[in-house]
C-alpha cells in the first residue's frame, strides 16, 4: 500500500477526522469516481486471491497432464525414432496424425474448460456481495470487489462488511466477527479512538472484511482492501480457488483409474497376442502394435469427462439462473438432486406477503372490512354495538398506523406501498374506515423500540399537538397481551380480568384457525420525559385496543409445487415466526400437513428439548411456529441427524448460520440481506418456494444428463475395447486373416482410427446429451442418496453388455466383409490386395454408426428410443456432424491416407448401418423387458 499504509497503520488511535484526512477523502462526499478509478489502478480489485490465476499456456499444457497421454506421446516419439532408424523415408504418417489428434483434443478440452470458467465467472457476478458507498456525494450500491481505500462505507443491519474500514459514526452497531476472531457474540462498535493499538478483537472502532453487521447502523472509511485486509492475511494460507473434489468428481476419478488399469492389461494382452501371432520381427511392426495398444488405452479412458462435466454443469446452472435460481457454485447441483427436506419460510415464500386487514375485534364488537390489495376501498360491516365498536376500531387502527414504518401512496391512480406489508395493511384499513386515517395524522415520533422477529412487537413514543404524548404498540397478540393491564371500552378502560384474557386468547385461536395473521394493538398515555429512556421496559401497563386479523393469501403455485415435491419424495417443512394456529391452518391449506399429522413444534419447544428428542420429533413434524431465526439451526441439525439432506430458506442476518449449516442454504434474492446471500448456496431471484422445487427438478435433470453421457461414452469405449480384443483373439481363432498375408492376425482397428472415434465422433453427441430435456420423469423417484454411486451395478452391466454386443457385431462385420472366415465374406467390390483395408474401414464405420445409434439409446435406460426422439436438436446436429465426418474420412483422399481407410461400396454401408440398427433393436428389447418387469419393483429400485 506504500504511503497509504503508513498513514493508516494507526488509524485506531486517530480521531475519525484525521483518518479521512490521511486517506484524502471528504466524509460527507466520498471519493469522486475518477479518484476511485485511480485508486483501483494502484490497489487492484478488492479480492482475496493468494496465487495469481494460471496463465493460458499453462492451462493449455494441463490438458496433456494425464499418464495415458504421456504414454501416447512416448509411443509417438518411439515411432519417430523407429522411422528415423529405418532411413526416414516418406512421412511418419501415424505418428503425425496421432500427434495432431492429441493436439486437437487438447484444444477442445481447453475451450470447454474456458467456457465453463466463463460461465462460473458470470454466476459469480450475479451473486457478488454488494456494498453501499458514498461516492461523489451520492449513495450507491457497488460490488464489494470494487471498493478502494478511502471509500466511505454505509453499514446497516444484514450488510456484509466488504473491506477493512475505520468507523466514522455508529449507532447501536454490533458486528458478528466470528469468522475472524472466533468470538460468537456480536462485538459492539464505536468510532472512539483507542488509547493503544489493540488485538483484532479489541479494535472496536474498526470493521473488517468478511464480517457481518448484526445490528445498528454506521459509516466507515475503507482502510485496506483485498489481500491487505485482515482476512487477506488468513487467506494466504487457504487459497480460495482450491476446493475439495465433490463426490461426483471423486467417482469419475475412481472410474478413470479403474478403467485405466483394466485397459492397460487388455492392451498388453492384445499387443502380445498380435506380436506373437504375426511373429512381428521388424521394428516398424513392433511400433505399430505399440501405437495401437497405447491408443486403445487412451481411447478407453474417458479423459474428456471432467471437462464435459464442468461444461454441462455450467450450462445447466446458467439455465437455472435464467429461471430465478442462482447457484453459487456448479457442484451444488449434485447436492440439489439429493435434497430430501425443504424447510421454507412462510411469509412471502409460501404466501404472497400481500397483507389485507380483514377484521378488527374490540371489546364491543367486530368490524369486517371488504376489498382486496392495497386499494383503500371496501365495504365496512359491523357486528355488535355499532357506535361503540366503530369508535374502538378507529382507535385500534390509529394505534396500528402510528406504530408503523410503512407508507401508502397513490401513483398514476394505483396504490403502492413502501415497507412491510403487515404494516401497510393498517394504513390501507385506516383509509377504509371513516375517520381513522384523519385521526392518525399529526403524530410525531419522539422515540421507538423497533420490531424484531425475536420480540415480535414494536412500539413508538408519539407526540401530538392536541393530545400530548402516548405510547402506541402493535405486535403478536400473545406477546402484547402480556404487557397490557386493561382494555379499551368506549371512552374508558376496564381491567383485564383472567376471564377476559381467556376470552381474548380463544378469539386469537379462532382468528388464527382461519389462517389469519393475528396482531394486537395497545397504547397508554405518556410524558415527554420518557423520550430519553424509551426502551423495552417502557412497553408496560398498556391498554389493550383490540385484535386485528390480516389475510396473507398463499401463492397460487405453492400448493402444486408442494405436491410435486411430495411426489419426488421431498418433504416440505414450514418454519415461521407466526402463531402456531395460523401456521397450522395455512400448512393444512397448502397440503404441507394432512389431517392427523403431528402437532406444531414451537420455538419454545425448540429451546427446551434435547437434541435426540428433537431429532425424533423432527422426523414427522412439518410445521414450526413462533420460531426465532436462531432456532432454525437446531431444526437443520435435527433433520441432518436423521440423515436428511436439507434445503433451508432465510433472509435475515440471524438466518445465516442455519443457511451455512444446511446442505443447500437458500437465500432470498429480493428480501434477503447480503449476509444471507453470502451464506447461501442458492439465491432465489423471486423469493418463491415453487422456484426451489423447480430448481430441484432441474438439478435432477442435469444429473440425469450426466448419467446419460457417461452411459454413452463408457459403453462406446467398451465397444472399442471389445472390438480390438475380440478381433485379435477370437478373430484369430475363427481364422480371420488378411488375404494378402495369410496366417497373420488382423488388427481390426488402427491406432489412428481408434483415436478418431474417441476424440472426434464421440464428443459431440456426449455434449448434446448434457443439455438433453427431461425424458424419464425425474420427479417420480425419491431423492438420490448422497452416497449413491452415479454408475451402479446395473448401469455397469448395461455398459459392459452393450460394449460386448458392439465387439461381437464388429467381428461379424469383419467376417462378412473379408474373404475367408466363417461367413465367407460378401466382399466382391474391393480390389485385390486392398481387401483388408476395405474390411477394416467397414468395421471402423460400423463401429462409429453403432456408437451413434447407441447415443440414442443412452438417453434413457427404460424409455424407448422413439420417445422424445426429436426433442434434442443438438443431438441430431452432432449425430449428423459425426456421420458427415465419417463419410469424409472414408472418401477424402488426404484423410484416407492419414487414417488408412479405403472407399466403401453400398454393400459395405448396408452392413455397417445394419450393425447400428441391431444395436438399437437389442437395446429396445432390453428396455421393453425392463419396463414390463420393472413395473412391480419400480418403487423399490429407482435408478
Ligand atoms: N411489523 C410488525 N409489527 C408488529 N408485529 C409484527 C410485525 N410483523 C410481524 N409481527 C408479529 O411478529 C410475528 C413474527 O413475525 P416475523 O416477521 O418473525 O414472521 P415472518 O418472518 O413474517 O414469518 P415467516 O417466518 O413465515 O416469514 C408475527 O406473527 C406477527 O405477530
Amino acid at each position: 500500500m506504500g504511503d497509504m499504509a503508513d498513514a493508516t497503520r494507526d488509524v485506531t488511535l486517530l480521531p475519525p477526522a484525521d483518518v479521512t484526512l490521511a486517506l484524502a477523502v471528504d466524509p460527507a462526499e466520498g471519493l469522486s469516481l475518477a479518484e476511485v478509478a485511480a485508486r483501483r489502478e494502484i490497489h487492484g480489485p478488492n479480492e482475496l486471491r493468494a496465487t495469481p490465476p494460471d496463465p493460458a499456456w499453462r492451462r493449455f499444457l494441463r490438458q496433456f497432464a494425464d499418464p495415458l497421454i504421456y504414454l501416447l506421446l512416448a509411443a509417438i516419439v518411439i515411432s519417430i525414432i523407429a522411422w528415423a532408424v529405418d532411413g526416414a523415408v516418406g512421412l511418419p504418417v501415424d505418428a503425425t496424425v496421432i500427434a495432431l489428434i492429441v493436439a486437437a483434443n487438447a484444444v477442445i478440452g481447453y475451450v470447454q474448460e474456458n467456457r465453463a470458467e466463463r460461465a462460473v465467472a458470470a454466476l459469480a457476478d450475479l451473486t457478488a456481495t454488494r456494498s453501499t458507498v458514498l461516492r461523489d456525494g451520492l449513495l450507491t450500491t457497488v460490488a464489494s470487489t470494487d471498493l478502494v481505500p478511502g471509500d466511505i462505507l454505509v453499514l446497516a443491519e444484514g450488510d456484509a462488511v466488504g473491506a477493512d474500514a475505520r468507523l466514522l459514526t455508529a449507532t447501536a452497531l454490533r458486528v458478528q466477527e466470528a469468522s475472524l476472531t472466533g468470538e460468537s457474540e456480536a462485538a459492539e462498535k464505536s468510532p472512539q479512538p483507542l488509547d493503544e493499538p489493540g488485538a483484532l478483537g479489541d479494535r472496536a472502532n474498526m470493521v473488517f472484511k468478511g464480517t457481518a453487521v448484526a445490528r445498528g447502523v454506521g459509516r466507515a472509511v475503507v482502510t485496506a482492501t483485498g489481500m491487505d485486509t485482515e482476512m487477506g492475511r488468513i487467506a494466504t494460507l487457504l487459497d480460495e480457488t482450491e476446493s475439495e473434489p465433490t463426490p461426483l468428481q471423486r467417482e469419475i476419478a475412481r472410474i478413470s483409474t479403474t478403467l485405466g488399469l483394466l485397459v492397460v492389461v487388455i492392451a498388453v494382452v492384445v499387443m502380445i497376442t498380435t506380436a506373437l501371432v504375426n511373429s512381428v520381427r521388424t521394428l516398424e511392426g513392433a511400433v505399430d502394435v505399440l501405437l495401437m495398444g497405447v491408443s486403445l488405452a487412451v481411447a478407453a479412458v474417458p479423459e474428456g469427462l471432467p471437462a464435459i462435466l464442468s461444461l454441462v454443469l455450467a450450462i445447466g446452472v446458467q439455465a437455472m439462473a435464467r429461471r430465478n435460481a442462482v447457484m453459487k457454485d456448479l457442484h451444488s447441483v449434485e447436492t440439489l438432486g439429493s435434497v430430501s427436506v425443504i424447510c421454507s419460510d412462510k411469509t412471502g415464500t409460501l404466501t404472497k406477503n400481500e397483507m389485507t386487514l380483514r377484521e378488527i375485534v374490540t371489546a364491543s364488537g367486530r368490524v369486517v372490512l371488504g376489498g382486496t390489495g392495497y386499494t383503500p376501498v371496501g365495504e365496512v360491516r359491523v357486528d355488535g354495538d355499532v357506535e361503540a365498536t366503530l369508535d374502538e376500531a378507529r382507535r385500534a387502527l390509529v394505534a396500528g398506523s402510528v406504530a408503523n414504518d410503512a407508507q401508502l401512496s397513490q401513483q398514476d391512480g394505483s396504490w403502492e406501498i413502501q415497507g412491510d406489508p403487515t404494516e401497510a395493511a393498517f394504513l390501507v384499513a385506516a383509509r377504509k374506515l371513516d375517520g381513522a386515517h384523519e385521526l392518525s395524522s399529526g403524530h410525531d415520533r419522539a422515540a421507538e423500540v423497533p420490531f424484531s422477529s425475536e420480540r415480535r412487537m414494536m412500539s413508538v413514543l408519539s407526540r401530538h399537538p392536541a393530545r400530548g404524548h402516548s405510547v402506541f404498540a402493535k405486535g403478536a397478540a400473545d406477546v402484547l397481551l402480556e404487557r397490557c393491564v386493561s382494555e379499551q371500552v368506549a371512552d374508558g378502560a376496564r381491567p383485564l380480568t383472567p376471564g377476559r384474557r381467556r376470552e381474548l386468547a380463544a378469539m386469537v385461536e379462532e382468528l388464527s384457525g382461519q389462517g389469519y395473521r393475528t396482531l394486537g394493538v395497545a397504547w397508554r398515555p405518556a410524558t415527554a420525559t420518557e423520550a430519553g429512556t424509551f426502551d423495552e421496559p417502557a412497553e408496560r401497563d398498556l391498554i389493550f385496543g383490540g385484535l386485528v386479523a390480516l389475510l396473507d393469501p398463499p401463492r397460487e403455485e405453492a400448493a402444486a409445487a408442494i405436491r410435486e415435491a411430495q411426489r419426488a419424495g421431498i418433504r416440505t417443512v414450514m418454519i415461521t415466526g407466526d402463531h402456531p394456529v395460523t401456521a397450522a391452518r395455512i400448512a393444512a391449506d397448502l397440503g404441507i400437513t394432512r389431517p392427523g399429522d403431528t402437532a406444531v413444534i414451537t420455538g419454545r419447544d425448540l429451546a427446551d428439548v434435547d437434541p435426540a428428542e428433537l431429532a425424533e420429533a423432527a422426523r414427522t413434524a412439518n410445521v414450526y411456529a413462533r420460531v426465532a431465526p436462531e432456532h432454525k439451526l437446531r431444526v437443520v441439525d435435527a433433520l441432518q441427524a436423521d440423515r436428511q439432506v436439507v434445503a433451508m430458506t432465510g433472509d435475515g442476518v440471524n438466518d445465516a448460520p442455519a443457511l451455512k449449516s444446511a446442505d443447500i442454504g437458500v437465500a432470498m434474492g429480493i428480501t434477503g440481506t447480503e449476509v444471507t446471500k453470502e451464506a447461501g448456496a442458492m439465491i432465489l431471484g423471486d423469493d418463491n418456494y415453487a422456484t426451489i422445487v423447480a430448481a430441484v427438478r432441474q438439478g435432477r435433470v442435469i444429473f440425469d444428463n450426466i448419467k446419460k453421457f457417461m452411459r454413452y461414452l463408457l459403453s462406446s469405449n467398451m465397444g472399442e475395447i471389445a472390438t480390438v480384443f475380440l478381433g485379435v483373439t477370437l478373430g484369430t481363432v475363427i481364422g480371420l486373416a488378411d488375404p494378402a498375408n495369410p496366417g497373420a492376425a488382423v488388427v481390426p482397428l488402427l491406432a489412428t482410427q481408434i483415436l478418431w472415434i474417441n476424440l472426434v465422433t464421440d464428443s459431440g453427441p456426449a455434449l448434446a446429451m448434457g443439455v438433453d430435456p427431461e425424458i424419464d420423469d425425474v420427479m417420480a423417484r425419491p431423492p438420490r442418496r448422497a452416497d449413491d454411486r452415479i454408475i451402479d451395478r446395473h448401469m455397469w452391466q448395461r455398459i459392459l453388455g452393450i460394449g460386448a454386443l458392439m465387439g461381437l457385431l464388429s467381428l461379424v462385420v469383419y467376417d462378412l466383409t473379408l474373404p475367408g472366415g466363417l461367413l465367407g465374406g460378401l466382399d466382391r467390390a474391393a480390389p485385390a490386395g486392398a481387401e483388408l483395408d476395405t474390411a477394416r474401414t467397414t468395421v471402423f464405420t460400423a463401429l462409429v454408426l453403432m456408437q451413434l445409434a447407441n447415443a440414442l439409446n443412452s438417453r434413457s435406460d427404460r424409455a424407448s428410443v422413439l420417445d422424445h426422439l426429436f426433442t434434442n436438436r443438438w443431438l441430431w446436429v452432432s449425430l449428423a456432424g459425426a456421420a458427415a465426418l465419417q463419410v469424409a474420412v472414408v472418401y477424402v483422399p488426404v484423410l484416407q491416407h492419414a487414417f488408412g481407410t479405403a472407399p466403401l461400396a453400398w454393400s459395405h454401408w448396408a452392413v455397417a448401418i445394419g450393425a447400428g440398427v441391431v444395436v438399437i433393436l437389442v437395446e429396445e428389447a432390453v428396455k421393453a423387458a425392463r419396463r414390463a418387469g420393472g413395473r412391480s419393483t419400480r418403487a423399490a429400485r429407482p435408478t
